[in-house]
């Protein structure tokens, strides 16, 4: 492992991946091998998630088709060193920010939506300019065998690698250096990560997860909500890091939601939902009797069959569930959507408060007032309001968490930002030497005040500015050179 990542840093320096040129045609093939090679890529998420074709699709392919297109139609201009500002002392001089690649990324993706996970934040790293490690999920283990075979097909193979394996082989990963690692999962494996980034001072992006609130407000149309977030839970049989995870609402709503849910199930996936194409299951075992145990005591107001066999867990909803119970204590991962009570929006405020950050926050409201008023009283790592997910699929929004559900963020420019490095770079000329002597030693207090001026003022006035700079400069160099002079007699 230790030479694998050698070789990639060693054609990393080569200065290869650099090339705006190079990186369009890495995402060009990348493109490609999508488009190509659709088939057996939707084969391999429905073999690990039960997920039908159009599913994997529409909830993963797309995305990274998107991505790539972005990219390819903007990194020309992102890669463009962009002019700052300057002041009265660098108003001669070429001040810039230029993007640059940081070397060698680490990316660690999830199970839950194996490609995506790995190939957006890998769209990004490619776009900056960088060499790339892809450790994709064992547990997903159909597409991370397709990536591992498909990548080096389509993708340079000296910049570019696949390592599949488990905790050993990532463990073994993470003894490396790196110059960024972007990981995704849960937080206690984010904890082992980030403790091992330390060792080289590697900046890591977590994109962690946690338990989503949902918010309903009174007087909302419960059919219009419903739907949506009957949709956003069960997608994915609940394995969606920004599903909601759990409902606030007044007591009085519930039976309502209750029956609106129960409706959207049976419209979406039929009568029998075990046959249902669009319904997946839990990845394994161990996931499907954590989530089956988070059931135990719990009012069940719908749902709440289980089959182990298969391990198919159905849409359940629980209603008045004490907040001190551990399906309220942990992220639940799966298609259980507990209610429970709160007076009004304050106290929803509260129970969100007392806990920690989320990944998402949902409310649903006609009063966009109050929709503006908790995201201003709330954190979390996004907001939709009024709908579930769909912040996720907005590039221009950057992705990640807050607190304890992440750090970082990526999707779009802010996945080319976060695996570059901004370098500012100011150009000064050899000559003008006159104007420097105002920081050279003797200091004294009229080369304190010509700084003040000179620093503090800003300075935007095109030709006429020069002008008045120049001569502000030499007023400057001929006080400057009287007070020294004045100051050597004295002395
Ligand atoms: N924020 C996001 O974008 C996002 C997306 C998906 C999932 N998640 C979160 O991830 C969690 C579910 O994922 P998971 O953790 O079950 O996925 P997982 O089991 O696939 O683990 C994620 C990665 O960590 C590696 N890993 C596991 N144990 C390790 C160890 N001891 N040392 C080093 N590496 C190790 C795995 O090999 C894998 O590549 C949920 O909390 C979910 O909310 C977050
Ligand atoms: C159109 C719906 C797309 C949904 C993709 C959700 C991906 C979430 C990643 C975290 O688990």
């Amino acid at each position: 492992m230790e030479n694998q990542v050698q070789q990639l840093r060693q054609t990393f320096r080569s200065g290869r991946s650099r090339p705006l040129r190079f990186r369009l045609q890495q995402l060009e093939a990348l493109r490609r091998m999508v488009q190509e090679r659709e088939k057996d890529i939707l084969s391999a998420i429905a073999a690990d998630l039960c997920k039908s074709e159009f599913n994997a699709y529409s909830q993963e392919v797309i995305t990274v088709l998107g991505e790539i297109d972005l990219m390819l139609g903007n990194l020309h201009e992102w890669v463009t060193a962009k002019p700052v500002k300057k002041n009265l002392l660098t108003m001669m001089d070429e001040a810039y920010i230029q993007p640059e690649p940081l070397g060698v990324i680490l990316i660690i993706g999830a199970w839950n939506y194996p490609f995506v996970l790995t190939m957006q934040p890998l769209v990004g790293a490619i776009a900056a300019g960088n060499a790339v490690i892809i450790k994709p999920s064992e547990l997903s283990e159909n597409t991370a065998k397709i990536l591992a075979k498909l990548l080096p097909q389509y993708l340079d193979q000296d910049l570019y690698a696949v390592v599949n394996g488990g905790v050993e082989e990532t463990t073994e990963l993470l003894k490396q250096r790196f110059d960024h690692i972007l990981y995704t999962g849960n937080t206690a494996v984010g904890k082992i990560v980030m403790e091992a980034a330390a060792k080289y001072l590697t900046p890591v992006t977590l994109e962690l997860g946690g338990k989503s609130p949902c918010y309903i407000d009174k007087d909302c149309d419960l059919d219009v909500v419903c739907r949506r977030i009957t949709w956003g839970k069960y997608m994915n049989c609940g394995q969606t890091c920004i599903a909601p995870d759990y409902i606030l609402c007044e007591a009085s709503l519930q039976s309502q939601i209750v029956q609106k849910i129960k409706e959207t199930v049976k419209e979406f996936y039929g009568e029998n939902i075990k046959e249902s194409p669009d319904y997946e299951r839990i990845i394994n075992l161990r996931h499907f009797k954590r989530i089956q145990s988070l059931l135990e005591g719990q009012k069940i107001a719908f749902g709440g069959e289980t089959d182990e066999a298969t391990r198919y867990i159905a849409p359940t909803v629980l209603t008045d569930v004490d907040p001190e119970t551990r399906v309220m204590q942990e992220e639940i991962f799966g298609p259980v959507l507990p209610i429970v009570p709160v007076k009004n929006a304050d106290e929803a405020i509260n129970f969100i408060n007392k806990r920690e950050k989320p990944l998402a926050l949902y409310i649903f409201s006609h009063n966009n007032k109050l929709i503006k008023r908790m995201i201003d009283e709330t954190s979390s790592g996004g907001v939709t309001g009024n709908d579930v997910i769909m912040h996720f699929t907005l590039n221009s929004l950057p992705f990640g968490g807050v607190g304890s559900s992440g750090m970082g963020a990526y999707h779009g420019k802010h996945s080319f930002d976060t695996f570059s490095h901004q370098r500012p770079c100011l150009l000064k000329s050899l000559k003008r030497e006159g104007a420097n002597k105002l920081r050279y030693p003797p200091n004294s207090q009229s080369k304190v005040d010509w700084a003040k001026f000179f620093v503090l003022k800003q300075f935007n006035k095109g030709k006429l500015g020069l002008l008045l700079l120049t001569f502000l400069g030499v007023v400057a160099a001929v006080i400057i050179k009287i007070d020294q002079n004045f100051n050597e007699k004295v002395c």
